[in-house]
């Protein structure tokens, strides 16, 4: 259960009325989810209900906060398919509740897409560009707190941990990734807000529609291309293998590329940066499996599977971009 900090409905009952949301009618902890205390919430406007999505953060700080919450605000307002954050009375989309950070989005409809098919894939893949390009725009700046200055740190707190031949993947991937940083392909790569954890479980659909990206607290600015290769990665291949499936790679990088076609510089970049998103999460994985952190001791995530896709991304080339 990750309703890590409790709430009742009498506690938000009176926290409410700073929203223009009306009464709170119901409140339910979401069992699913590791990082946050997540509930949803059914308010009561005008006779009508209306659902919510309350979250306590309870890694992220008040400070680190408003890059992620105004960005999902700046997507929303230009039509891209997030949840929409709700101002309080004083225009604070972060406010506290039980001493720690808080804040009510809309509720997607939907359901994850556990299964995804080419429409599905098609689908993110349009909705990936169409994000990349309204968040071109956005004015709050921060890195990829999961990109390569964190593969350095990290690096050396799991190595001591994982036998030789990993190890051995490990540096010699990191070096690899150095190299592919400082070429220039790599500095021709377009920047700006990416999700950066854009998997299946971070994305609603109603049947075969779209509803909606969520999760947006792995954000940062860093290549397009990587959140193409991360989400390539995650909604394209066999999981139990890793193997790319060709038509759902198409169907993905082909949507994307009728919205905002790739550059010559990202189809040289494409092999190279499919390596870097398994990497990442590889890394990750490592990471909270040797030293974990109080909540992902709940669910821990299974590091062999991205050590998979990385082996695979080496020894397979992936379908070309265009
Ligand atoms: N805006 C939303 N609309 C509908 N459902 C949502 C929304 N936000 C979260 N949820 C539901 O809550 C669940 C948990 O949310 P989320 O995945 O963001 O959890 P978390 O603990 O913050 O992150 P993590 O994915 O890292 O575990 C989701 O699987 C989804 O079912
Ligand atoms: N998507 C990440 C978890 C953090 O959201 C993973 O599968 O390792």
């Amino acid at each position: 259960m990750a309703v890590f900090t409790p709430v009742s409905l009498e506690d938000v009952t009176q926290w409410i009325t700073q929203f223009p949301l009306g009464q709170a009618l119901e409140l339910k902890g979401i069992s699913s989810g590791i990082e946050n205390s997540n509930f949803f919430l059914t308010t009561e406007r005008d006779g009508e209900q209306h659902q919510y999505v309350l979250t306590i953060f309870e890694n992220l700080s008040f400070e680190q906060l408003p890059f992620y919450l105004n960005l999902m605000r700046h997507l929303a307002e230009r039509g891209v398919a997030v949840p929409a954050p709700i101002a309080n009375d004083k225009g604070e989309l972060i406010v506290a509740l039980h001493g720690k950070p808080a804040a009510i989005v809309t509720k997607l409809e939907g359901q994850s897409q556990m299964s995804p098919q080419p429409v599905h894939c098609a689908a993110v893949g349009a909705m990936l560009a169409k994000m990349h390009l309204a968040g071109q725009d956005y004015a709050l700046k921060q890195p990829n707190l999961r990109g390569l200055a964190w593969w350095h740190e990290t690096t050396p707190e799991v190595l001591p941990f994982i036998p030789e031949d990993k190890a051995h993947l490990l540096k010699a991937e990191v070096h690899f990734q150095d190299a592919f940083a400082a070429c220039d392909v790599h500095k021709q790569l377009q920047v700006g807000p990416v999700h950066a954890d854009l998997f299946r479980n971070n994305v609603m659909f109603d049947g075969e529609r779209l509803t909606g990206f969520f999760d947006f607290y792995f954000a940062g600015c860093d290549t397009w291309l990587f959140d193409v290769a991360v989400t390539v990665n995650d909604w394209c291949i066999d999981l139990d293998t890793g193997v790319l499936d060709v038509a759902r790679v198409r169907a993905l990088v082909d949507a994307y590329h009728a919205v905002r076609p790739f550059t010559a510089a990202e189809k040289t970049a494409w092999q190279p940066m499919l390596r870097a998103g398994a990497l990442r999460f590889w890394l990750s994985r490592l990471y909270d499996f040797y030293r974990p952190r109080e909540a992902e001791m709940l669910t821990p995530h299974d590091p062999g599977h991205f050590e998979r896709i990385l082996r695979e991304r080496i020894a397979t080339p992936a379908p070309e971009l265009f």
